[in-house]
């Protein structure tokens, strides 16, 4: 049994569309899906700003490699062809951490080493596990304390499944 932190953005196109692909995609695995934010664009400055969102997700059969892929076959799907580092994407799915897992290989970091400077990862995380702790960092609410948040606005749109227990 794998149990993963997937985390969702998206600043090009349909973004909200992007994002419900995406949960659409990793189907019957996922466990819970976070309220949806529009935040200020961190890395490179100068590009729309993002929708973000949080799933966490599990399954028997799919391990930290797994959601890597099938994060990867989403991204395809939604047309995202850029290659600018921190730049605008259709859909980026980042794998945040994965129960019990440590990975050093660049095409696999986890826990992934942005999450702990991310208030468009942390704060949607912490509305599903607001006792989260991220490995090596410590309490996602202590993290947050750190943050500004600022430009992290929750939109009213929601994905399926978000106001759902599944
Ligand atoms: N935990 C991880 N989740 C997703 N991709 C990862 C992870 N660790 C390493 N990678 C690798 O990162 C590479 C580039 O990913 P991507 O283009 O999405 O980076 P980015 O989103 O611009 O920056 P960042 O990784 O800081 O969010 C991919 O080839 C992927 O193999
Ligand atoms: N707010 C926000 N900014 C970003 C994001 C993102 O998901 N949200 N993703 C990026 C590409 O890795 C670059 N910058």
């Amino acid at each position: 049994m794998s149990r993963a932190v997937l985390s969702l953005g998206s600043n090009l196109g349909d973004r909200l569309a992007m994002l419900r692909l995406a949960v659409t995609g990793f189907g019957a695995s996922v466990q819970a899906v976070s309220p949806v934010y529009e935040t200020a664009p961190w890395g490179v400055l100068d590009q729309p700003d993002f929708l973000n969102a949080v799933l966490i997700v599990e399954d028997a059969d799919v391990d930290a490699w797994g959601w890597l892929r099938r994060g990867q076959a989403l991204e395809s799907e939604a047309g995202r062809v850029r290659e600018i580092r921190w730049g605008p994407r259709t859909l980026d799915v980042d794998v945040v951490t994965v129960d019990g897992v440590r990975s050093e290989d660049p095409e696999l970091l986890l826990p992934h080493p942005g999450t702990a400077d991310r208030a468009s990862v942390l704060v949607p995380w912490h509305d599903l596990e607001p006792a989260a702790v991220l490995p090596g960092r410590g309490p996602i609410t202590a993290l947050l304390t750190k943050l500004d948040t600022s430009g992290v606005r929750r939109v009213e749109a929601g994905l399926p499944g978000a106001s759902e227990v599944l």
